[in-house]
């Protein structure tokens, strides 16, 4: 059930499945309109009445159905319509089959205590939603009335979650086989309320022929990939992860990686400090080591003493040429060396801004794995025309951006979007707003390097440390810190593994 499908996916999937039904797809729409109707009863059960909102297409022959079902309960419906599905689809056949009076839509009053069905648009969105269209949906909002939305509130788009003129906000979605981006993805993630996927009788099967790239980023996607110690292990098997400092005034955001890496279960951890921020990183650091690194030669002597398996720059490290130098060094090794892993975040980020290529061509030819972790304004400086065109959802503008970097992409948010340069794609949905406070990025980074240094692969280990990110937030909710955030790993932890304390 995580697999998430374009809107064009999910045509072709209901199209596959009306060739296997050998029926068409009117059974789907009466199916559709079936579990939306079973919705309404369950949740919206005390409402006066029901307010349907047909649009022209197939949505509106949903609407159609549920009026039809409801009316045929004995409950009290009203249908409200603009134009009237053209003949020979099924919205239209649906429309024929609705013995209730259609009002014309600009003429809608909401009732005190009725609910309103909105099957204006669904997947069809084509355009701005406007006039008596976004009148209706304006009525229903002002009134208060309670919204339950058919594939869609009306005015989302299903593959960006952006709106296209008016939309309102829904109290619940039903949406059918699949969620697509636009429910997951801000804003209409908050405009569907409540998101239910329902089944319409579209057989599991058919996505043996889609092949969805996209899923819900649960732990199903790499549970069995997460490290587990073997018995016979020692530390630096479990993977050594390297974090770069910053300056004297700056240490603190690399010593949360390196808190975030050390908690996920990285064996070893050192934090690379320039000479200055020795003595103050000396002074907050137990477990974790410290090394001086200042220099280029110091860095490899490094990489060739130790053999970090990972290593996160950026978190308060400066964004000047040392970022830049540091980055290809450790994405290319003196030959013989072999390759960490690298977790480029936030200034190493931006050190790239002017030359994002360079950055790029490095990591396309290393034998590293690169994850790239910027928030959207730090995504602006990489990939400035991704960022600007309109037309792409935030998971396009990931993909695109993997495939351009050869990198695993972390593009965080709220709706935080996981992408590899192969295509796969994640998006993440239990975030807690309470992590968006200072510094719980660059825990994230090192919790990321923490799995790549234990050898899970790139975009698992992305996906992971996204996911008990966003678990470790939702156990400390309000009050939420950034140093909170890998002290709560191991309980989060032992319940992803299923290991008992
Ligand atoms: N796939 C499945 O498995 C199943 C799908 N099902 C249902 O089908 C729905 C998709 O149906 P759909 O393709 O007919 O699209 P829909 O959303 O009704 O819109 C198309 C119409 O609206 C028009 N139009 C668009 N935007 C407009 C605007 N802003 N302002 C004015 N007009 C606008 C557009 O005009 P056009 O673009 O042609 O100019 C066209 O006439 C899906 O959401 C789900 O509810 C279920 O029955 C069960 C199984
Ligand atoms: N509204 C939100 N809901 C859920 N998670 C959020 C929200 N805002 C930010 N986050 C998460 O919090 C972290 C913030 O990272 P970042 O912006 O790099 O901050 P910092 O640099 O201060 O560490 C990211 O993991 C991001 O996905
Ligand atoms: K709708």
């Amino acid at each position: 059930m995580h697999e998430i499908l374009s809107p064009q996916e999910m045509g072709e999937a209901d199209r596959l499945a009306a060739e296997a039904g050998g029926a068409g797809s009117y059974p789907l729409m009466l199916n559709a309109g079936a579990a939306v109707v079973a919705e309404l009863l369950t949740r919206f059960a005390d409402a006066a009445g029901y307010d349907v909102l047909c649009g022209p297409g197939n949505n509106g022959g949903d609407g159609y159905v549920i009026a039809r079902l409801l009316h045929e309960r004995g409950l009290a419906v009203r249908l409200w319509r603009q134009e009237v599905p053209p003949a020979g689809t099924d919205g239209a056949r649906a429309a024929d089959e609705c013995p209730l009076e259609a009002r014309p839509l600009d003429r809608f009053a909401p009732e005190p205590g009725w609910a309103v069905v909105d099957a204006l648009f669904g997947a069809g969105l084509s355009k701005p939603v406007e006039g008596p269209y976004a009148e209706a949906l304006e009525k229903a909002a002002t009134a208060k009335a309670p919204v339950i939305a058919v594939d869609l509130p009306s005015g989302v788009a299903g593959d960006s979650g952006r709106v296209l003129g008016t939309t309102l906000t829904a109290d619940l979605t039903v949406t059918f086989f699949r969620k697509k981006p636009g429910h997951l993805l801000f804003p209409g993630r908050k405009l569907c309320g409540e998101t239910v996927v329902a089944d319409v009788g579209i057989p599991a099967a058919v996505l043996q022929t889609i092949r969805p790239t996209c899923r819900e980023n649960t732990p199903a996607l790499w549970q069995t990939l997460l490290p587990r110690p073997e018995r016979d292990t020692h530390k630096y098997k479990r993977g050594h992860v390297a974090v770069f400092s910053g300056p004297p005034t700056a240490t603190g955001a690399a010593r949360l990686a390196a808190r975030g890496a050390a908690r996920i279960g990285a064996g070893a951890v050192t934090v690379l400090s320039p000479a200055a921020a020795l003595a103050v990183n000396a002074m907050h650091l137990t477990a974790i080591m410290l090394h001086r690194v200042e220099e280029e030669a110091e860095l490899a002597a490094f990489i060739e003493r130790r053999h970090p398996a990972a290593f996160v720059i950026g978190p308060g490290f400066g964004v000047g040429a040392t970022a830049r130098l540091f980055t290809e060094i450790v994405l290319h090794p003196a030959s013989g060396t072999a390759a960490a892993h690298l977790v480029l975040d936030a200034d190493a980020v931006t050190a790239f801004a002017e030359v994002p290529d360079r950055l790029f061509a490095a990591a396309g030819v290393s034998r590293a794995t690169l994850v790239l972790t910027p928030h959207e304004g730090e995504f602006a400086r990489l990939f400035p025309d991704l960022a600007e065109d309109a037309l792409l959802s935030k998971l396009e503008r990931a993909r695109q951006a993997a495939v351009r970097a050869h990198a695993v992409l972390v593009l965080k948010g709220a709706d935080t979007v996981i992408a590899a340069p192969d295509g796969r794609a994640a998006i993440n949905t239990d975030a807690t707003p309470y992590l968006a406070t200072a510094g719980s990025g660059d825990v994230l980074a090192g919790m990321i390097a923490g799995l790549l240094g234990q050898g899970m692969p790139g975009f698992e280990a992305a996906c992971a440390a996204v996911h008990l990110h966003a678990e470790a937030g939702r156990r400390v909710g309000p009050g939420l810190i950034a140093e909170d955030l890998p002290e709560r790993l191991p309980e989060v932890l032992c319940a992803c593994l299923g290991e008992e304390k």
